[in-house]
């Protein structure tokens, strides 16, 4: 099976979690899109749940697929939320973000009872950081702000190019209208240490590293399905 594939299974194993009248939290990304697609499947057949996007890119995936959607303000408090990550290590620490809707999907998780990972094999990892680290900040003192978190991440022992995200020409901007600088620190030992050190930046919004956030993770990969809990 192709990664694509593997996707879709994870994507498939994650249903089991899903009950009738759950208010669900549904994630960004290729993997959150085939999860999408299978519950639709399960909605057209009778189950009853309502949708929590995580992104525009999602919610206009639910309408079209016909999943029942909610807002964060009609339904603040949600039972379960499924979304891909871009890397998961040993402690069901995350990092999140590639495709650029990190901080709704921060928000929608930590306003969720549970958070299950869905993912291919490919996205374990020993130490999180060989995916560069998506952080998305203020458009206002862009540089000041780049300025600050490579500074940060020197005090840390952690250096490495911090590149805005572009989308052809033009920076790519979020659904909250703010830009993404993607961090290649490489290994990034103490998660904690650098979450706080981005979160006392001002013009940083929020950054891509979910700690313990997640309760458990589904992943595909060529020897079947593993679900990993958090300890
Ligand atoms: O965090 C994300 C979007 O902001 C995605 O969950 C992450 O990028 C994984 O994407 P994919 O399922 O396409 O591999």
């Amino acid at each position: 099976m192709n990664a694509s594939e593997l996707k879709v299974e994870a994507a498939r194993a994650a249903l089991a979690h899903v009950g009738d009248g759950m208010r669900l939290g549904i994630g960004t990304g290729s993997t959150a899109e085939a999860f999408v697609r299978l519950l639709a499947e399960k909605v057209a057949g009778g189950l009853t749940v309502i949708g929590v996007p995580t992104s525009e890119r999602t919610a206009a995936l639910c309408l079209e697929v016909g999943v029942p959607l909610s807002t964060l303000d009609d339904t603040p408090e949600l039972d379960l939320t499924i979304d891909g990550a871009d890397e998961i290590d040993p402690d069901l620490s995350l990092i999140k973000g590639g495709g650029g809707a990190l901080l709704r999907e921060k928000i929608v998780a930590a306003a969720s009872h549970r958070m299950i990972v869905i993912a291919d094999a490919s996205k374990i990892v020993d130490t999180l950081g060989r995916f560069p680290l998506p952080i998305e900040v203020n458009k206002f003192g862009l540089r000041a702000t780049e300025l600050a978190i490579a500074a940060a991440a020197e005090n840390l022992g952690l250096s490495g190019p911090v590149a805005l995200r572009m989308t052809g020409a033009a920076p790519f901007v979020t659904d909250g209208g703010h830009f993404i600088l993607d961090a290649s620190f490489g290994r990034i030992p103490d998660t904690r240490a650098l979450s706080n050190a981005l979160h006392a930046i001002p013009g940083v919004v929020e950054h891509g590293l979910f700690i313990g956030l997640a309760s458990a993770a589904i992943v595909a990969g060529s020897d079947g399905i593993k679900t990993v809990h958090a300890r």
